[in-house]
């Protein structure tokens, strides 16, 4: 039986870990969870689950959640610092990572100093400081299991083999919402557009992130940091049916890949399970004649820029993908409140990444003032 902490319970990759945890009740057993503020949610979750300890993000939340005529024994607790005490609570096994944005860097780093097995969905967290936290799991002998669906398609491929033995890897990316619509399109989209993903149901920010083709920069990042690979060796091509979730070309040019149907719960449950397999009855097995065709595509980088920003924002390193990740989350924050077109989104991080000077290896507090100066310098800029 393992005891899961889960941060970001409410959102997408959250729920679909309850999911898992529900199917599996002999093996799984929810700890502890976080949320923001969707309150009806964690409500429900608490019901069901009953985790012994819950973390909100402040107290207007605290005392919505627990009217007086909510009795519960929950313990709750309140900001980042509990989300620390919670990660790193000896009765944690587990930590699953499945908060939105850079908020869940500081308990991830804390719960790799305990030791924790790491669940990780959340990518920011590798893309802002993953030189921290790749070193601090070394040092511990922590493993980080990829959440994400094309590290983990990776992380299956390689199955235990040494990066000397790979060539290559190849990211498949769906294209996103907008994957047939040309440039000229784009100055046209809504936010509604833009939130509707052809294959996979996932939270605003990254669905927005898919469309810009950000996400697959985030990714790129989160691939060389989790498989110790230079950006020359990571490639991306488009795919649109998400059928291959990614694939490893080894030295020998023989090519491994991973496929399954879209459903995030199956990658959830093995970075839960591994190095163990269980069966997951709640989604379906591919059917390759209904699918009937694969196709791929050449990734074209004017069409997409912010996949080569990240390129070229995770070739400079230090605190470059820092400002890349911060602008990003402002800049799609403010595409979803009505306040910037979708292609204002592009303008906005390739600004402040060329403002930027990247100070060499940065530290936590570095990489922390960095993220918070660069969300300031955008916000004042549409107040
Ligand atoms: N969704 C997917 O299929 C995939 C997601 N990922 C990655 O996983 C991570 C989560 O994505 P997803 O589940 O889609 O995101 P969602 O937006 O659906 O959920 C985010 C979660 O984080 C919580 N949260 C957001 N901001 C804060 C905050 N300031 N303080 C505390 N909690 C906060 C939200 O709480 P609340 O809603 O209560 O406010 C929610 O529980 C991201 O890094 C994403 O890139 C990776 C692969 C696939
Ligand atoms: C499910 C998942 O892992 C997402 O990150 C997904 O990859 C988004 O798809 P695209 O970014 O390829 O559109
Ligand atoms: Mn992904």
């Amino acid at each position: 039986m393992k005891n899961i902490t889960l941060l970001g319970a409410t959102g997408s990759i959250g729920m679909q870990t309850l999911d898992v945890i529900a199917e599996h009740p002999e093996d799984f057993r929810l700890f502890a969870i976080s949320f923001g503020e969707n309150i009806e949610k964690a409500k429900i979750i608490l019901e069901r689950f009953q985790p012994e300890k819950i973390v909100v993000k402040n107290e207007k939340v605290k005392k919505e959640l627990f009217s007086p005529s909510n009795n519960t024994s929950i313990e709750i607790l309140v900001g980042e610092e509990a989300l620390v005490e919670v990660s790193c609570h000896p009765k944690t096994d587990v930590l699953v990572n499945a908060v939105m944005g850079s908020v869940g860097l500081a308990a991830t780093l804390a719960a790799i100093d305990e030791k924790k097995q790491i669940a990780i969905a959340n990518k920011e967290t590798l893309v802002t400081a993953g030189h921290l936290v790749m070193r601090k799991a070394k040092e511990n002998g922590v493993d980080l299991l990829p959440i994400d669906s094309e590290h983990s398609a990776i992380f299956q491929a390689l199955n235990g083999e040494a990066s000397s033995q790979v060539s290559r890897i190849i990211l498949t990316a769906s294209g996103g919402s907008f994957r047939d619509k040309s440039r000229a399109d784009l100055e046209e989209v809504t936010i509604a557009d833009a939130l509707n993903h052809p294959n996979w149901s996932m939270g605003a920010k990254i669905t927005i992130d898919s469309a810009t083709m950000m996400n697959k920069g985030l990714e790129v990042m989160e691939a060389h940091w989790l498989f110790g690979l230079p950006y020359e060796k990571i490639d991306v091509i488009q795919h649109k049916e998400s059928i291959i979730h990614s694939m490893v070309e080894f030295v020998d040019k023989s090519v491994i890949a991973q496929l399954g149907t879209p459903d995030m719960r199956v990658p959830i449950q093995y970075a839960l399970t591994y190095p163990d397999r269980l069966p997951f009855s709640q989604t379906e097995s591919l059917d390759l004649l209904e699918v009937g065709k694969l196709h791929f595509e050449k990734m074209d980088l004017q069409r997409f820029p912010c996949l080569q920003y990240a390129y070229d924002a995770g070739k400079k390193g230090g605190t470059m993908p820092t400002v890349l990740n911060a602008a990003n989350e402002i800049a799609v924050d403010l595409f979803l409140k009505g306040n910037i077109s979708f292609l204002e989104i592009e303008s906005v991080i390739e600004k402040a990444i060329s403002d930027h000077q990247s100070i060499e290896d940065p530290d936590l507090v570095t990489i922390q003032e960095v993220d918070q100066s660069t969300r300031m310098r955008i916000l004042s800029q549409y107040k």
